[in-house]
């Protein structure tokens, strides 16, 4: 199959079956290079047979997957994407294919996916919705029109009920309720109506009445847009945000200005109390922490120090709201620092009964408590939530495979997919535009089936200069349909419309993270589902879920593979396709090799995708480490089998010196006396690059007084 160094042919490796539905119609001279590519490429298979499959395989196939692939390829040569010729990077040792190399082992010596347990737990469930209208509450009256017709709102939710009319008495609150389920509303109208009914009317100098704190830039942007339509009738009253990513100086000159509701990330908070002259909280009323327990779970207790600390100095009467789905001891310590004789809100119903009246959403005036996961968070009635156990080297294809069954074969789907770093969600993305979409190696329009949706691709994470993050929020945001790549940044508080499926395709680190990803879909009452991802040795997890309430079910993998059999582009050497013959394991199992040989072309079309594969494979690594300690046993690198992570990254090999380097710390650590100080700082490390993710965007450059 593979070519010795110096006699390998310029197309790495022909893959002609793949590509040639997925190649749009060519110019004369794109065919003349095709045929010769063609001649090349029958040259080439004419390697010697790949061995037979061994008895162990996973899915036991009478013919080898790589047997097939090289089956497909005679006579059919032609490239989507145009891969460079066979570079250093690519041939180097771990890269190299042998003579007689199989191309792809796909379903060969996986470990068995082991039977899932399947706990059974009552999930904490609210209700979302109650009958009452808002005006039942004390409102203004051009608030309360500004509701019903700017937002289009009449009723209220069950934590706005509870709520607004708290924080209208002048109430410090904790407030927990589910995701989507209205808690913006739930302290910005309460700010709003206190702030418009001052008696010496505010004035745009005054500087910030309110401070709404914020984990992420996004969230920022969607809190702001809320405050500004509240806002309306009360033009007197100024919003204003901040967040990293945006010109200090314009930042500067609108705090110089006057902004009455300040909305802000911390770190670009502290950023601007630690350098802008013009900053003062000397009129703050309210203080709001929107996702309480991430500001704290990040690292960001030092700004927030810095925050209270400075707003302390010059006012101590003022409101204090903490807010979030999941409650967690983070959050209580939090209260402790900053909430005076808090009301605790928690909208909860565990009898699932949600019309008897015992459920109603009650009101628990008494101090937060360590609430942490033992009640189980809540979950949104309209959520399904689905795992699949899928062998480490199958989890692309297998990703793939979904998000072509969802957003190519179904309408109207919108999929986010969590990943657990910026260069996992950045290889995937390229990856998955450069393969899988028509125009750059993918489905040209006449090959695509009638029932089929275009696909479109967006990716978010922190590593996007503000603009582009920005861009594709709102892209996202208004489209109909889509796939969304992204970090943890996507997974607090955002307000993305008509999810209906989330993907994690790495796990979260907490019961807390799994709650908040899924929750951006099946908001307000809606419909949604969820798939998380696991590796067989992962499928403990599944009760760790349990012990904090939550609920999912088992799809097989084969399931979620078979729609490639709709997909003539994943057509095998005997092009069975669902018209010709009912598709069977094995036409699955070769049309998923078919796939995955389309992935590892890509990658091995040049040294720059090589080596983008193996820093997104070191990126993972990475990420897996750090995995807290309570879920070690279940997350632990010595569990991952590299080779097999490997083809999940499109690589044909592991490479050998990201094992070497590992094991070379490793053991270069063991001698180290001074371990324990080194393990700190690399703990103080992995701390920062999570932080990042969320950092204010003003790092670089001096602080100097403006
Ligand atoms: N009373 C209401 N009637 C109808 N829709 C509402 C109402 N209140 C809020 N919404 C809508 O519900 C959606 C979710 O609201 P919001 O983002 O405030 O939820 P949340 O509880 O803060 O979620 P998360 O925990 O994920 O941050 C938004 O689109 C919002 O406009």
């Amino acid at each position: 199959m593979a070519a010795v160094s110096g006699v390998l042919p310029q197309v790495p490796e022909p893959r002609a079956a793949v590509f040639r539905t997925f190649s749009k119609p060519r110019p004369a001279h794109a065919r003349r290079q095709a045929a010769a590519t063609k001649r090349k490429c029958q040259a080439s298979s004419e390697a010697p047979p790949a061995k037979r499959r061994s008895k162990a395989s996973f899915l036991p196939a009478k013919k080898t997957a790589a047997k097939e692939t090289r089956r497909t390829l005679k006579g059919k040569a032609q490239r989507t994407f145009s891969p460079k010729k066979p570079s250093a990077g690519a041939r180097d040792g771990d890269q190299e294919r042998k003579p007689g190399a199989k191309t792809s082992s796909l379903f060969k010596n996986n470990p068995e996916i082991p039977e899932l347990p399947r706990p059974v737990v009552k999930q904490v469930q609210e209700k979302v919705f109650t009958s009452d209208a808002f005006q039942a509450l004390d409102l203004h009256p051009h608030l309360i029109s500004t509701i019903n017709t700017v937002l289009k709102m009449s009723s209220m939710t069950s934590v706005q009920k509870q709520s607004i009319p708290v924080l209208l008495e002048g109430r410090d609150a904790l407030v927990r309720s589910q995701t989507g389920s209205g808690k913006t509303l739930a302290y910005c109208i309460p700010v709003v109506q206190s702030l418009q009914a001052m008696q010496s009317k505010i004035q745009r100098g005054d500087g910030p009445y309110a401070l709404i704190l914020v984990p992420t830039r996004e969230l920022a942007l969607q809190s702001f847009d809320t405050v500004q339509k509240l806002l309306k009738p009360f033009t007197w009253i100024v919003p204003g945000v901040l967040m990293g990513g945006e010109k200090r100086k314009s930042e500067k000159a609108r705090l110089r200005k006057g902004i009455n509701i300040l909305i802000s990330t911390p770190g670009r908070l502290v950023d601007h109390i630690k350098s802008t002259k013009n900053i003062h909280f000397r009129q703050i009323r309210w203080l709001i922490l929107d996702e309480a327990d991430r500001i704290l779970d990040l690292g960001f207790e030092k700004d927030l120090t810095v925050i209270l600390n400075a707003v302390n100095a010059e006012c101590q009467e003022r409101q204090n709201v903490l807010l979030s789905a999941t409650l967690t001891e983070g959050v209580a310590r939090l209260a402790d620092i900053s909430l005076h004789d808090p009301v605790s809100i928690s909208v909860l119903d565990e009898s699932h009964d949600v019309s008897s009246p015992e459920s109603e959403a009650f009101l628990e005036a008494s101090p937060p408590q360590a609430t942490d996961e033992l009640d189980g968070f809540a979950i949104p009635a309209g959520l399904e939530q689905h795992v699949v156990v899928v062998p480490s080297k199958l989890r692309l294809v297998c990703l793939a495979a979904f998000i072509l069954q969802k957003c190519k074969f179904e309408r109207d789907q919108k999929v986010i997919v969590f990943f657990s770093s910026c260069e996992l969600v950045e290889f995937h993305y390229t990856l998955f535009l450069q393969t899988l979409l028509s125009g750059s190696g993918a489905l040209a329009p006449e090959h695509l089936p009638s029932t089929s949706t275009p696909l479109k691709f967006l990716r978010l994470h922190s590593a996007l200069e503000q603009e582009e993050r920005t861009a594709v929020f709102q892209d996202f945001t208004h489209s109909k349909t889509g796939i969304l790549f992204c970090t943890d940044i996507a997974a607090r508080g955002l307000d993305l419309p008509q999810v209906t499926w989330i993907v994690q395709y790495n796990a979260p680190s907490s019961p807390a993270e799994y709650i908040h990803r899924i929750g951006r879909t099946a908001r307000i009452g809606c419909h949604g589902s969820s798939l998380l991802v696991l590796a067989p040795s992962e499928a403990e997890y599944v009760n760790s879920l349990a012990s904090h309430k939550i609920n999912v079910s088992e799809v097989k993998m084969e399931d979620i593979l078979s729609v490639l059999t709709k997909d003539d582009c994943f057509k095998g050497r005997r092009g069975g396709s669902q018209k010709s013959r009912a598709a069977g394991p094995q036409e699955i199992r070769e049309r998923a090799t078919v796939l995955q040989t389309l992935f590892e072309d890509y990658v091995h079309s040049s040294e720059e995708t090589v080596s983008g594969a193996k820093k997104a494979l070191q990126s993972f690594i990475r990420a897996y480490a750090t995995y807290p300690r309570e879920l070690k046993h279940i997350f632990h690198i010595r569990l991952l089998h590299l080779g097999h992570m490997a083809k999940s990254f499109g690589l044909r090999d592991a490479p050998k010196n990201l094992c070497a380097s590992a094991m070379k710390k490793k053991k270069a650590n063991l001698k180290r006396p001074d371990l324990q100080r080194k393990k700190t700082q690399s703990k103080q490390r992995l701390a920062e690059i999570l932080r990042s993710e969320y950092a204010s965007g003003m790092e670089t450059g001096g602080t100097k007084i403006t």
